[in-house]
């Protein structure tokens, strides 16, 4: 099956909403980035076709299973730590690779990898972090492309402590700017109403380690 998002080309901006002003610098949000089919038949696929991982984290000195599943594609070559653990990577699933390409041509920056999370549903999350491992560098982009339930990403920093909400729908498109990592920190916090299911490619671009 062809999806039609292989020939669109649209604006990053198009579709955009009202963000919070202090965020305002560091997001571009484009709420139409897919269409709705196109959003649906990816998530679909991907469920069926990534090998889903649930790696297990050391927290207070316990291990634990991330409360989501996970999938890591990147070019060849490319090592990435997430939470402490090194990413076993993929290579590109054809459909990421062609959504790689418009998030490039959107937010005019490359990429090399992707971090593919799988929220299940509305207890599935994913905590308060920076993407600042540094092997992205000192001021890293990241896009995210979310499929799926509706969520909320939340943002503070030590200036703003108090939790700001961005709603993700289906087919949005999210750039973290540079500088936003430095800043900022994000979560996904878990909505237990919620029993959608949603998955989000957040994409990067890792350096190499030496
Ligand atoms: O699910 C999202 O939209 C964001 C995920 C995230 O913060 C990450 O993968 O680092
Ligand atoms: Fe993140």
């Amino acid at each position: 099956m062809q999806l039609s998002f292989l020939n669109e080309n649209k604006e990053a901006d198009s579709g955009s909403v009202a963000i919070a002003s202090h965020l305002t610098p560091w997001l571009v949000l484009d709420n139409s980035f897919l269409t709705q089919p196109d959003a649906h038949s990816l998530m679909e696929r991907l469920i069926d076709e990534l090998p889903w991982q649930q790696p297990e984290v050391i927290v207070f000195g316990q291990s634990h299973k991330i409360p989501r599943l996970q999938a890591w594609q990147s070019d060849p070559g490319v090592v990435y730590q997430y939470s402490g653990k090194v990413l076993e990577p993929e290579p590109w699933h054809p459909d990421v690779l062609k959504i790689k390409q418009r998030v490039e041509q959107a937010s005019g920056k490359r990429f090399n990898s992707v971090l593919i999370n799988y929220y299940r549903c509305g207890g599935d999350k994913m905590g308060w972090h920076a993407d600042n491992e540094p092997e992205l560098g000192a001021n890293p982009t990241v896009a995210a492309v979310s499929l799926g339930g509706r969520r909320d990403i939340q943002f503070k920093s030590k200036q703003y402590p108090k939790a700001v909400n961005v709603a993700l729908g289906s087919g949005s498109l999210l750039i973290m700017k540079a500088g936003m990592q430095r800043h900022f920190q994000h979560q996904i916090p878990a909505r237990l109403r919620e029993a959608q299911a949603r998955i989000s490619l957040t994409f990067r671009h890792v350096l190499p380690t030496c």
